[in-house]
């Protein structure tokens, strides 16, 4: 039987030549497509497609279209579909299922189909006017977290601990901290610019900025996640930022796999995650575990811990929220530690690239507009009114700040869309406006890059303008008393970087928008103040253009910048 079995194996092998092993790979993987696409949902042929159509062969171009030409689809679409915002839609043509023409459908206020990378279902780009209609759903039937879960992979990258517990706990007790978090921020935020850019008042230095963001945020950030000490802990920050590196690389890999291949390839795909994560796991670990002691004992009613408070941030707040909640489950290190990576990911890249997009449009705007001093003029004055120590007030009346951050974040966005949405009820979901209906597994989105490109909402769109925002919020400030009044007060608020709505996306909107996004506010505006106040920094003769391969862009991370310390700030 042995001799059969081997003589069977070994005439295999002696047949297996390289073409054929590449034409079963091929028809393998073509199969192995064909079944994903029988799983994904099937979207009403009334609404309008961009990319190459959704037969087989235009199916196929798509994928390899993805990477390259998302943006350039999702344009198209916004052009094509979005333009006459608030047209009522002409939805007899839609229920007879008639395939609109371009000039027909040019005219219309509706959604579209682009296509996604081959192991995703397309995604319908839902129309600025229906932004309410989609993020009104409740969670049950259009899902936030389904969608995060997909697109990221949590179940492997994030090694299957649910995202929830740590992002409830954050909406519940970020913002109920951020005041009395302040005085640590600023420390963090000079210490660890003072750490990057030197302090040699003589010589200009050359820097390369994205990794003197990465020097600067994760610090900064990690000080309201892990506190005082363990912020500053350089292999825990490192280790982060390669989990998230490995969590954004890995989710393109994937997409490109067929899902029922996932299974097989993941596990070994996300081994430098586990990798990654179990090092700051290691660097964490004393800090959580006497934490959780400490608490426990003042729990206890212990006399000893009578005076003795922990330390606000995430660790505490995880801690404080599983007693309440009684999940035992949660009060350990390795499971807080896992708890922290979602959280982690979430803040730290995107300030990185926030911050690297606001200096790289601030510093190639045209320097005789002297941008920068208006804003040094602006960060001096409150932080000397306030005598040196940043307050919530303060930082509020920092309206050029805030709009020179919130315009860099509208014109120099980093994704196409940033508010994704899965149908997950059994019956769908119905568009009344329209009369289509998106079966569970559909995937909606918002464009994000269309709608702060629009030059109906913001006129000359496509240009860094600082002051867009703040104008006149400065000209409110400065009218008589008597001319005043609550309603216009609060129009203008709602100016500010930390407000989100139908017309600016950059913090997604709704009952999901980011809850990291009042600390971010106040994080910026202080690595902008000390900046600007303690550095000089050359200006660069043209913005440096990212690239983009599909919905992920790649920012342009090799750009240098030519730094100096003011004379008379050491
Ligand atoms: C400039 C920096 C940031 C940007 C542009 C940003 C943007 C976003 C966006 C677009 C979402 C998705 C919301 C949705 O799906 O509708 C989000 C979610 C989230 N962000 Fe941020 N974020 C930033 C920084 C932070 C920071 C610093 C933290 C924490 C300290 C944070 C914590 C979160 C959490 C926990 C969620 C999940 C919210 C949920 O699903 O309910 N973010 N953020």
């Amino acid at each position: 039987m042995r001799a059969i079995t081997s003589s069977i194996s070994s005439q295999l092998l002696e047949s297996l030549t390289l073409g054929r092993f590449v034409c079963v790979a091929f028809v393998f993987t073509i199969t192995s497509f064909i079944i994903d696409f029988t799983w994904k949902p099937r979207y009403p042929k009334s609404l309008p497609r961009v990319g190459n159509g959704d037969g087989i062969l235009g199916t196929v171009r798509n994928w390899f279209g993805y990477i390259m030409h998302f943006n350039e689809w999702v344009d198209e679409g916004y052009e094509k579909v979005s333009t006459l915002a608030y047209s009522a839609p002409d939805t007899t043509l839609l229920t007879q299922g008639t395939r609109l023409t371009t000039a027909q459908y040019s005219k219309k206020n509706r959604a579209f189909v682009v296509p996604s990378a081959p192991s995703r279902p397309d995604e319908i780009v839902v129309p600025r006017s229906q932004t309410a209609w989609l993020l009104e759903f409740p969670d049950r039937i259009v899902s936030t977290k389904e969608s995060h879960r997909d697109l990221l992979y949590n179940d492997y990258q994030f090694f299957g601990v649910d995202d929830q517990f740590p992002i409830i706990t954050m909406h519940k007790h970020l913002a109920r901290n951020l005041v009395g978090l302040i005085p640590g921020v600023q420390d963090e935020a000079s210490g660890a610019i003072d750490a990057t850019f030197g302090t040699d008042t003589e010589n200009w230095r050359s820097l390369n900025l994205w990794e003197a963001w990465l020097g600067i945020v994760p610090r900064v950030t990690n000080r309201i996640l892990v506190g005082e000490v363990t912020c500053k802990n350089q292999e825990f920050l490192k280790n982060h930022v390669a989990f998230a590196d490995d969590v954004v690389r890995n989710s393109f890999i994937l997409n490109m796999f067929p899902k029922i291949l996932q299974p097989f390839v993941a596990p070994l795909i996300v081994l430098p995650n586990r990798w990654h994560w179990y090092k700051t796991y290691r660097e964490v670990r004393p800090l959580v575990e006497q934490r959780l002691h400490d608490m426990e004992r003042k729990l206890a009613g212990d006399p000893k811990y009578d005076e003795w408070e922990p330390e606000e941030d995430l660790v505490t707040w995880l801690i404080r929220q599983a007693h309440a909640d009684g999940r035992v489950e949660e009060l350990n290190a390795s499971m807080i530690s896992k708890r922290l990576l979602p959280v982690e990911f979430a803040a730290i890249h995107t300030t990185v690239i926030t911050g690297h997009g606001i200096l790289l449009d601030l510093l190639s705007a045209d320097p005789a507009k002297g941008y920068l001093d208006a804003l040094r003029e602006e960060t001096s004055r409150e932080l000397g009114a306030e005598g040196g120590c940043w307050s919530k007030n303060a930082l509020s009346r920092l309206h050029r700040t805030d709009s020179a951050i919130r315009e860099s974040m509208r014109v120099s966005h980093f994704a196409t869309g940033l508010t994704h949405r899965k149908v997950i009820a059994k019956e769908g979901i119905t568009n009344k406006v329209e009369g289509w209906h998106a079966p569970r597994g559909s995937y909606l989105m918002l464009d994000l890059a269309g709608t702060h490109h629009d030059a109906d909402l913001y006129e000359n769109p496509d240009v860094y303008d600082p002051f867009r925002f703040s104008r006149e919020r400065e000209e409110y400030k400065a009218r008589p008393q008597d001319q005043k009044d609550p309603a216009e007060a609060l129009r203008v608020q709602r100016l500010g970087m930390v407000t989100t709505s139908d017309e600016f996306l950059a913090f997604s909107h709704g009952r999901h928008a980011c809850p990291g996004r009042f600390f971010v506010a106040h994080e910026l505006k202080l690595i902008l103040a000390y900046l600007l106040e303690n550095y000089e920094i050359k200006p660069l003769a043209e913005r440096p253009k990212p690239l983009w391969i599909g919905q992920t862009i790649i920012p342009p991370i090799d750009v240098k910048i030519e730094i100096r310390r003011r004379k008379g700030t050491v």
